[in-house]
């Protein structure tokens, strides 16, 4: 094994070998490669913040249409990273035009790309899935600066920007870890396959399909998937992912008059969609965290003696999520209810209201037609078609109760499954190697309560195990304000991406 590995490394090939001690020598050679390696990481520091400022420079908000020129745009920059970076194969998958509900119907969804570093078949193949496009961001929402302007703050020793930690930051990162060995003149153990899409924040539409057709061609020799695109439980200590929840995502449409109407001569007179869409809406959950539509409760998996016991270990506490989130607002106290109403159970989130006024100052209108969003995290083992099934059967109750002379329409937008997986294989034992080389300590193993609606797509098209290695802390703000990325979870989270590959070469399973 010894001599394999010395092959894959390609350095320090003066060692004399002594057979008496092959694992000693195997760990020596390794240090020395990662010194090396993670040398050139440091080195490199600059390039990467760089490419990181250039990438987080174009808006690539997928749930904005208007915005679809700049996902593309993005894509297009990270096809140029890839080939200056010796990646080959590089291809650009179109998907289609994006399905209903859209307001342009021949938007077109924006590419994959795929492109591999290494076509070795003594190697394993490692793909690395990211997503290049970012949630909405504006100043006006209270950021400390221009959302799509990396900021680098010396002091605080962190770098902010909308896509630092969601997804550009880990996402580059994979890029950035090849320049390095290409520097270092390291060889890489592994074949290295990347899929990045545009489409994650707003259901990953058409990747499923663009899975199971290059299951058995681009993506046929894969044997494990790494996805970095979560974050540590908290702010200290890293942690590998096992699971995630699902994503329902969720509109419903109140449609009235012909157009906005002024409420001094309308109010009063006639039916306001906005007064029914908030009736309804006030029907999907409670203030104390329940939701409220029948049906859903008895589908959540019970909770067995080995869950309850798995959160004992879990190093996280209530001033965590109160740091995280910047307030005392918790609706939990213990540490257990707070992970497993994360990890477990199914949440119910409302997040806004189009076509209704949102901006400043006291605008006297009446919308004509307004669309409430919602999303309902999903757990096992809840069916998705089943939930959207009780999801428009409540709404068209709730609504019908009003009496209102409105039209209502509830409607799925898009939906992603839930994983759960098994941390105990090759690749999460090579990632828990990894973290101790690089953080000094044994990661813990955590569950997700965000969605990556492709995972369980890779793990079932492929039939491969996946790996969740987060690069960023609980606390960096994605989908939020002054969206961040620690600049050593930076530096470090690249080590960790190329330790994993390095240990992972070298477990005994395929
Ligand atoms: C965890 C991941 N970085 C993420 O933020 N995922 C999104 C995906 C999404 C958006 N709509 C539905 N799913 C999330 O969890 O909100
Ligand atoms: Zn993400
Ligand atoms: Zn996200």
């Amino acid at each position: 094994m010894y001599k394999l590995l010395s092959l894959k490394f390609g350095v320090c090939n003066k060692i004399i070998v002594s057979k008496a001690y092959p694992l000693l020598y195997t760990h020596t050679r390794k240090m020395s490669s990662f010194d090396k390696l993670f040398s050139k990481i440091d080195e490199l520091k600059p390039t990467f913040i760089n490419r990181l400022a250039k990438a987080v420079e174009i808006p690539a908000v997928s749930s904005d249409e208007s915005l679809r020129p700049m996902v593309v745009k993005k894509a297009e920059f990270l096809l140029e990273q890839l080939e200056a970076n010796g990646f080959t194969d590089i291809q650009r998958k179109e998907l289609g035009t994006q399905p209903p509900p859209v307001n342009d119907e021949n938007l077109q969804l924006p590419p994959v790309i795929l492109s591999r570093y290494g076509n070795d078949p003594a190697k394993k193949t490692v793909l690395v899935y990211g997503h290049y496009d970012v949630q909405p961001a504006s100043i006006e929402d209270g950021w400390e600066s221009e959302p799509f302007k990396l900021v680098i703050n010396e002091e605080k020793q962190l770098l902010r920007a909308r896509g630092a930690t969601d997804d550009t930051g880990p996402l580059t990162g994979w890029i950035n870890v090849i320049q390095a060995h290409r520097e270092a003149g390291i060889e890489l153990p592994v074949n290295l396959i990347t899929c990045f899409e545009g489409m994650e924040e707003s259901g990953s539409l058409g990747l499923d399909a663009l899975i199971a057709r290059e299951a058995t061609q681009y993506f046929k020799d894969v044997d494990a998937v790494c996805i970095s695109d979560n974050y540590w439980l908290g702010a200290k200590k890293p942690c590998l992912t096992y699971g995630l929840r699902g994503c329902n995502y969720y509109q419903i449409t109140i449609n009235g008059p012909a157009a906005d109407l002024h409420s001094g001569i309308f109010g009063g007179v006639i039916a306001e969609p906005m007064i029914d869409l908030v009736q309804v809406m006030g029907t999907l959950a409670d203030s104390k965290g329940n939701i409220l539509i029948k049906g859903i409760e008895e589908m959540v998996a019970p909770i067995t003696d080995k869950e309850s016991k798995s959160y004992d270990n879990i190093d996280f506490s209530l001033e965590d999520i109160e740091a995280a989130s910047g307030s005392k607002t918790s609706l939990y106290q213990k540490k257990e209810d707070i992970l497993m109403h994360r990890w477990r159970y199914p949440s119910l989130s409302i997040h806004g209201v189009e076509g209704a006024f949102s901006g400043q100052g006291a605008k006297t209108v009446i919308p004509a037609k307004v669309s409430g969003k919602f999303s309902i995290r999903t757990v096992p083992d809840i069916d998705s078609d089943k939930l959207t099934n009780l999801v428009v059967e409540h709404c068209n109750k709730a609504f019908k109760n009003l009496g209102s002379p409105n039209t209502c329409v509830a409607e799925l937008i898009h939906d992603g499954n839930y994983w759960l997986s098994d941390p105990y294989n090759s690749s999460f034992s090579a990632a828990a190697k990894a973290t101790k080389a690089v953080y000094g300590v044994e990661p813990d193993l955590t569950r997700e309560g965000g969605s990556i609606p492709i995972t369980l797509t890779f793990q079932d098209e492929l039939k491969t195990s996946v790996m969740l290695l987060p690069m960023g802390r609980g606390d960096d703000g994605a989908h939020s304000i002054n969206e961040k990325l620690d600049i050593s979870n930076f530096m470090k989270g690249m080590k960790l991406m190329a330790a994993y590959l390095h240990y992972y070469a070298e477990s005994p399973e395929k």
